[in-house]
């Protein structure tokens, strides 16, 4: 099995008169994780539900395996997005939902999906309106990834779920990703949750894409620095700082922008230790940066 590609072309999507998107330009690469992010109302569920042919775009035009959705309806089942709210039979028990899962998803593997509702702990003789918010989101992720889709979206999936069904999530997730590559869409808002996971980063906001980028090339656009405090604060008076975490007498400041090479090997000598940038410190920095310039701009 392999993913597809999936393009948007100067995509606007809207509410009646207002605009939740618009001028959306991107390509996501098929066989990747991708991440998704963006602060609340920047338009997430929006992209992905246009994406998966839910909403129509009110401009542009999506592209899944270059050819338009909308059009060709063998793409639509080439497509399975995952909401918070679960696109589940609510009053039908979980072996049902399964029955219905095995005739609507060509490629529903119903084996694994019953080994995954094991190990989740979930029970098949209850209703999705039965279980707790964390076990009806456990049960959208399964069929998200039993569904096996070329092109597999979850949308704020974690919900709910504790700590230890998260990573059950994302290992499983990982394990799938590995045995049957395809196209994922990971939308969350615990970023240094999946940031391991994401293989590009694309970061919508106030509607507008605000990038889309390798997470490699995203990483390198800072360091951090960690180490005795005065000598951290020493040496980054002089750098923008855009974060910064203590523990007891020890600090780590994220700096953004291009620290050269002879800079890190002198931090190095300083006794400060180098590491890549938290992408929650790059996301808060440049949502907030974007915040900022559009106020300027009105
Ligand atoms: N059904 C709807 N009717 C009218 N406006 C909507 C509707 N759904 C979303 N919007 C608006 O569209 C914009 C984008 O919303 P969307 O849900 O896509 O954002 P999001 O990034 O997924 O947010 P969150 O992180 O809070 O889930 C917001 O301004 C929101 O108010």
């Amino acid at each position: 099995m392999t993913g597809l590609t999936v393009r948007a072309e100067d995509l606007g999507v809207s509410y009646g008169a207002d605009p939740a998107l618009s001028g959306i330009t991107l390509e996501l690469e098929p066989n990747r994780i991708h991440g998704l992010l963006g602060r609340n109302g920047a338009g997430k569920t929006t992209l992905l539900s246009a994406l998966a042919s839910l909403r129509a775009p009110s401009a542009g035009r999506i592209l899944i395996d270059g050819a338009d959705p909308f059009e060709d309806e063998r793409l639509m089942e080439q497509v399975c997005l995952i909401r918070e709210s679960g696109d589940v039979l609510a009053d039908e028990k979980l072996r049902t939902n399964l029955d219905w899962c095995e005739l609507a998803r060509p490629r529903f593997d119903r084996e694994y999906a019953e080994r995954l509702i094991e190990q989740f702990g979930l029970d098949l003789r209850k209703k999705p309106q039965a279980l707790s918010r964390g076990q009806a989101s456990a049960f959208g992720a399964i069929i998200g990834l039993a569904a096996r889709a070329p092109v597999t979206m979850f949308d704020e999936v974690h919900l709910g779920m504790d700590a230890q069904a998260r990573q059950m999530f994302y290992d499983e997730l990982l394990a799938e990703f590995a045995e049957r590559p395809r196209t994922i869409v990971l939308s969350s808002h615990l970023i240094s949750e999946i940031e391991h996971l994401v293989e590009t980063v694309t970061i919508l906001h106030a509607g507008a894409l605000l990038l889309s980028e390798e997470s490699d090339d995203l990483h390198a656009q800072g360091a951090t620095l960690t180490g005795p405090a005065e000598v951290v604060d020493r040496f980054t008076s002089t750098q923008p700082v855009i974060g910064t975490r203590d523990l007891g007498p020890t600090r780590q400041a994220t700096v953004f922008g291009s620290l050269d090479e002879a800079m890190l090997t002198r931090a190095r000598a300083e006794g400060l230790q180098v590491g890549p940038v938290p992408l929650q410190d790059l996301f808060i920095h440049l949502s907030n940066h974007a915040h900022d310039t559009a106020k300027e701009s009105t």
